[in-house]
């Protein structure tokens, strides 16, 4: 993925940071379109039987055959709105892939954040392609190696794109950490490609 500049993993994976991807102008737009247009909702996950509700509000959408089973629910995507649709085919076009799905994340504050984990379901094929643009508040994204424990942190800003590629996700998890720094609301939308069902690669990993 050389088209998209200097490989920011030190090992075992690719990672590519655009730095206003989105000029501030765009990107403003965007923010207030997904703000206002997507269908926003908090979730309840299962985890050891707990119902919990994840501190951030999420949104899917896609291709009518992209399902996708995370954290033991089944997201069935809402139809493309024309807004998301623009950003996949500037995706598309830049990473030169085919994106047929996007998981919106909405920070509130710097109380929302997502977990450490790893984007490596099943569905999404042995090495994944996942675009990443960050729209509003700057917040910190933090990688951790598997077994070095090596950690890299970015600071996401309004319009910045992130593509994470190649073995990246078998190696490194991510996280969005909580801060106590005061945070306005950020929307992040993650890019994927979901394998239909019975497709997926015979040696992914479970
Ligand atoms: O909000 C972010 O920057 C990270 C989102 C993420 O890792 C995901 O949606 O899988
Ligand atoms: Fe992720």
């Amino acid at each position: 993925m050389q088209i998209l500049g200097q490989n920011l993993a030190p090992s075992d994976g690719e990672l590519y940071l655009l730095p206003g991807f989105y000029p501030n102008a765009a990107a403003d737009a965007l923010f207030q379109d997904l703000r206002c247009n997507l269908a926003w909702q908090t979730e309840q996950i299962q985890i050891f039987g707990r119902s919990i509700t994840v501190p951030r509000l999420m949104a899917w959408y896609g291709d009518r055959a992209a399902h996708y089973r995370y954290s033991g629910v089944d997201h069935s995507p809402l139809p493309w709105t024309a807004s998301l649709l623009q950003i996949k085919a500037d995706l598309d076009s830049v990473c030169q892939h085919t994106f047929n799905s996007v998981l919106a994340n909405l920070y509130r504050d710097g109380r929302d954040s997502m977990g450490c984990h790893a984007d490596n379901e099943p569905e999404l094929g042995k090495n994944p392609t996942i675009a990443s643009l960050s729209l509003g508040d700057s917040r910190l994204f933090r990688l951790r190696h598997n077994r070095s424990k090596q950690t890299l942190d970015i600071e996401l800003a309004h319009g910045d794109l992130l593509v994470m590629a190649g073995t990246l996700q078998h190696h490194w998890r991510h996280e969005l950490p909580k801060t106590r720094q005061t945070k306005q609301l950020r929307i992040n939308l993650t890019f994927r490609r979901i394998l239909p069902a019975n497709s997926a690669e015979p040696d992914v990993r479970h």
